[in-house]
């Protein structure tokens, strides 16, 4: 049989680009609840911050109706200065505490992100760029920790302030207060009009940021083979296309966001002349339409306070391209923080220690929008039994073993380990019970015995000693230039293909798994290195069920029954010596690797 549909939907992270800003900043709270407390503490400081400044206007309105006495005066530069210091004071309080309660929800933004990326699905996690996700948790916070740091505590007092001045305002006089809301109101339309703008703009900055880091990481970690191929001209040029990518990008946010800095200035000085002209005519001219009753006292006063209802909203014209960036970088990373997690976190099967039976009934897998690559699979292999499985490139072997270890989801049919469906085991207990051994192992910027103490933190020095010398490479260790603490330098660089095996069998071995899944490397190891990796195996392997994704005819030779895996389908299963002697794939894979 041979499945064609339904192949999975196109995985990838959430995608929260439909969300209006409200709620986003409501999605962002609720993912980091530390955001919301004490926020009546944090409105009543922003609040006392924004009216400390309106009150020096009003004194100097009270000092010159009061015909400009010296103890009316005195008195108005007494609460003048009282009310400065208090604003100030309020100021301070809210920096701090705004800053530090962004800082630890960006902390645990960066953190939830990192485990989220560790949680996501198999399918998810190929179809997302690494690069992508380091940005997301790296610029892209940084984005919004710049946001908070330059303008963000300001925002907040300059709305308070805003809002203050508008009130007082319109106590003072509502004739002139009018026209300067509904100048304030068509700038705000406007700006948010070109608010949506510029967001598109900078979603398209932030994707190419991140293009651009990917782009810079990978001439960094792939500098060797650019220097051993001499292809740096052509990564060079990939640079400069990131590169100029990014900077057009950039420039295109520039256009509107230089229209609304304008359009914020005409608004602006609008208003403050009508307040001026007005005032003054209306001073002049009791009789001219609805006159106020104004003071003169009451009329500067109006100067100052338009001039204090103006500066917060000039204020958050010019950050609007930052606040609109921070939204942006935060949109991202709650979209890697919202990512569905595949843990399966306690399954009811928990299995019963000891080499494990591997089953796999009528298994389809295909690869997220792709046709299946794995067709109708029907095998069983023994508790205990050490199974090769063989085939041409791309005939799905590595398939084979992603769907063991739930790196896949079976398309149709089942997969069992020790009788219970894989999808109910626990991830804890399959990452214990179940071990891959990839052809070049990751080994951590750290030192040996680090590195094989991963899977079992709490292993010490003597069991560290008691694998290495059960696998025979104490020896091995005692060369090594600081033997248990020599460092593998980033990624294990420091160390051959074939020692970075040794370390990964050594880590293997410690975890103590049931079932083994070795993909045999391709790359040539040095001989006495491939002798002490094929003795480490041949111990390692002994009493449990191991699966070789084997690439030489001596593991297939070695091992109990041969998998052959031809065009997605399991072609032929046997010994290697019943294999040789049938016409089919097996026997032209042997005349191939003779
Ligand atoms: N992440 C992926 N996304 C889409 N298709 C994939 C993916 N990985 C593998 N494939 C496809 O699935 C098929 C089986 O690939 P698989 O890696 O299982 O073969 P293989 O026998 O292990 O090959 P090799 O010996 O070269 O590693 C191939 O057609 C391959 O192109």
């Amino acid at each position: 049989m041979t499945v064609t549909a339904p192949s999975p939907a196109e995985p990838g992270l959430a995608d929260l680009g439909e969300r209006t800003p409200g709620a986003l900043v409501a999605l962002g709270v609720g993912v980091t609840p530390v955001l919301r407390s004490g926020l009546l503490l944090t409105a009543l400081l922003a609040l006392a911050a924004g009216t400390g400044r309106i009150v020096a206007p009003l004194t100097v309105q009270r000092a010159i109706d009061r015909g400009l006495e010296p103890a009316a005066v005195s008195h108005a530069l007494g609460v003048g200065a009282l009310a400065v210091v208090l604003a100030g004071l309020s100021s301070w309080a809210l920096n701090r505490r705004v800053q530090s309660r962004t800082e630890h929800a960006l902390a645990s933004l960066r953190r939830q992100g990192l485990a989220r990326a560790h949680a996501m699905s198999a399918a998810t996690a190929d179809h997302v760029r690494s690069t992508d996700v380091v940005a997301r948790l790296t610029s892209d916070v940084d984005t919004v920790t710049t946001f908070t740091q330059n303008g963000g505590v300001q925002m907040l007092t300059n709305l308070a302030q805003l809002a203050v001045a508008t009130a007082v305002m319109a106590v003072f006089c509502w004739q002139l207060t009018v026209p300067v809301v509904l100048l304030a109101v068509v700038l705000l339309v406007a700006m948010v009009r070109l608010q949506r703008v510029v967001a598109r703009r900078f979603v398209r900055v932030r994707t190419e940021v991140a293009a651009m880091q990917g782009v810079v990481a990978e001439a960094v970690i792939g500098a060797p083979v650019i220097r051993v191929t001499g292809t740096a001209a052509r990564t060079g040029r990939h640079l400069d296309d990131a590169l100029d990518r990014t900077r057009a990008a950039q420039l295109r946010t520039l256009v509107p966001l230089h229209g609304n800095t304008a359009l914020g200035e005409v608004a602006i000085s609008t208003m403050t002349v009508v307040v001026i002209l007005l005032g003054c005519a209306w001073t002049t001219h009791q009789d001219w339409g609805p006159a106020p009753d104004l003071t003169s006292g009451q009329l500067v006063a109006m100067v100052f306070l338009v001039t204090f209802f103006v500066r917060p909203l000039q204020f958050l014209v010019q950050s609007l391209g930052e606040a609109q960036n921070a939204l942006v970088g935060w949109r991202r990373v709650l979209e890697l923080v919202t990512t569905p997690s595949a843990v399966v976190e306690g399954g009811p099967g928990d299995l019963v220690d000891g080499p494990v039976a591997v089953e796999l009934e009528r298994v389809s897998a295909a690869y997220a929008g792709s046709p299946a690559v794995l067709h109708d699979v029907t095998v069983r292999i023994e508790p205990g039994e050490h199974v090769a499985v063989v085939g041409e490139s791309g005939s799905g072997k590595s398939t084979f073993a992603k769907l063991l270890t739930r790196r896949l989801e079976p398309l149709a049919g089942e997969v069992r380990l020790g009788g219970v469906p894989l999808g109910e085991l626990a991830d804890a207990s399959l990452a214990r019970r179940v071990v891959i051994v990839p052809q070049d192992p990751f080994l951590f910027d750290t030192t040996v015995g680090d590195n094989v103490t991963v899977g079992q933190p709490g292993a010490d020095e003597a069991a560290v000693r008691g694998v290495l010398d059960a696998l025979g490479l104490t020896a091995w260790v005692a060369d090594l230039p600081d033997g248990l603490a020599t460092r593998v330098g980033s990624r294990g660089d420091l160390l051959s293909v074939g020692e970075r095996q040794l370390v990964a069998l050594a880590r293997t071995a410690l975890v103590d798994p049931d079932l083994v899944i070795l993909d045999e490397a391709t790359s040539a190891v040095d001989p006495a290195t491939d002798v002490r990796v094929q003795e480490a195996l041949s111990v390692l392997t002994q009493g449990r069920t191991t699966i070789s994704i084997a690439h030489r005819m001596v593991t297939a030779e070695q091992a109990d029954r041969v998998l052959v895996f031809a065009d997605g389908r399991l072609a032929q299963s046997g010994h290697h010596r019943d294999l040789l002697g049938v016409a089919g794939p097996y026997a032209d894979l042997v005349a191939a690797w003779r």
